[in-house]
């Protein structure tokens, strides 16, 4: 899997399979269940360090844990969250970090945030490491939003939203995630730009689906998002709930209302 193919998949209408990944087993499982899209994220804060967020991540976690992920995948892409604080300083700082992540097997970086990244984008993707964007619930501003809340839910903060997405596109951002928002935003960003826009709690009209590995598995300590499916439920094995994922965001059936917002 590419960059190229995936901007395909979203050309010909296909929905891309993301799920999160923090090791070489269960990356190598779900690569071979058929996930399109790997993400080493932050979130490995809150779901293998125990945490209540993810502003205790490090660039030496992410680090670590896309080099165990990278030793697992032969097909998947993967792609791996900047942590807080590596990148928000300055695009000097972002490039210097995102291209420690690189050399650890990332084959794309994730930055939170709209207006404020476009420096940083451009920046990145102009010495050639490809940078997806992700709006909405920006998990690293949590305290700023005092918590884990749907987001743009007013018109003026939704066409915010829709601004900051092409944004980023025009800046050459190669991917987006948009977590949290309502379903009908999450729509209206995926038309409006080229770019593959992964949904996670944003409704079954994006380009493709995000889901964080515990969470899809019923194994997470803490608690689970609303937006989440226990694929384990009807499973006999983790590699069959894995690929029953894949089938799901293919066909559509994932995710209905009750994981979505509006
Ligand atoms: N295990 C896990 N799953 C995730 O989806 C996830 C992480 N960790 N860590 C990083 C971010 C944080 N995210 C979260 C975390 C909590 C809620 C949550 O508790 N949502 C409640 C509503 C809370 C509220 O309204 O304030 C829900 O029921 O959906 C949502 C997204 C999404 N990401
Ligand atoms: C939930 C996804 C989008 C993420 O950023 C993460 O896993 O850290
Ligand atoms: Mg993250």
């Amino acid at each position: 899997m590419n960059l190229l193919a995936l901007q395909q998949l979203k050309e010909r209408g296909e929905k891309i399979a993301v799920l999160t990944s923090y090791d070489a087993s269960f990356a190598a499982l779900s690569d071979k269940a058929g996930v399109d899209v790997l993400l080493v994220g932050d979130s490995l804060g809150m779901t293998i360090q125990g945490h209540t967020s993810t502003l205790p991540v490090s660039l030496r976690d992410m680090e670590y844990h896309t080099r165990c992920v990278a030793q697992g995948v032969q097909q998947a892409f993967i792609v791996t969250d900047m942590p807080f604080g590596s990148y928000q300083i300055n695009p000097e700082q972002a490039f210097e970090n995102a291209a420690l992540l690189m050399a650890a097997g990332a084959q794309m970086v994730k930055v939170e945030g709209g207006n404020i990244m476009l420096d940083t984008v451009r920046f990145l993707v102009e010495r050639g490491i490809p940078v997806c964007g992700h709006l909405g619930l920006t998990p690293q501003s949590v305290h700023q939003f005092g918590g884990y809340r749907v987001q743009a839910r007013d018109e003026a903060a939704a066409r915010q939203l829709l601004e900051d997405a092409k944004a980023l596109a025009a800046a050459g951002a190669g991917m987006l995630v948009l977590e949290m928002v309502p379903t009908a935003l999450a729509a209206a960003v995926s038309q409006a730009i080229k770019i593959p826009v992964i949904g996670i709690g944003a409704g079954k009209y994006c380009d493709g689906q995000v889901l964080v590995l515990q969470d899809m598995l019923g194994i997470y300590a803490g608690k689970s998002p609303r937006f989440v499916r226990n694929f384990m439920q009807g499973a006999t094995s983790i590699e069959q709930a894995i690929s029953d994922y894949v089938a799901a965001v293919k066909a559509q059936t994932f995710p209905d209302t009750e994981h979505s917002f509006e």
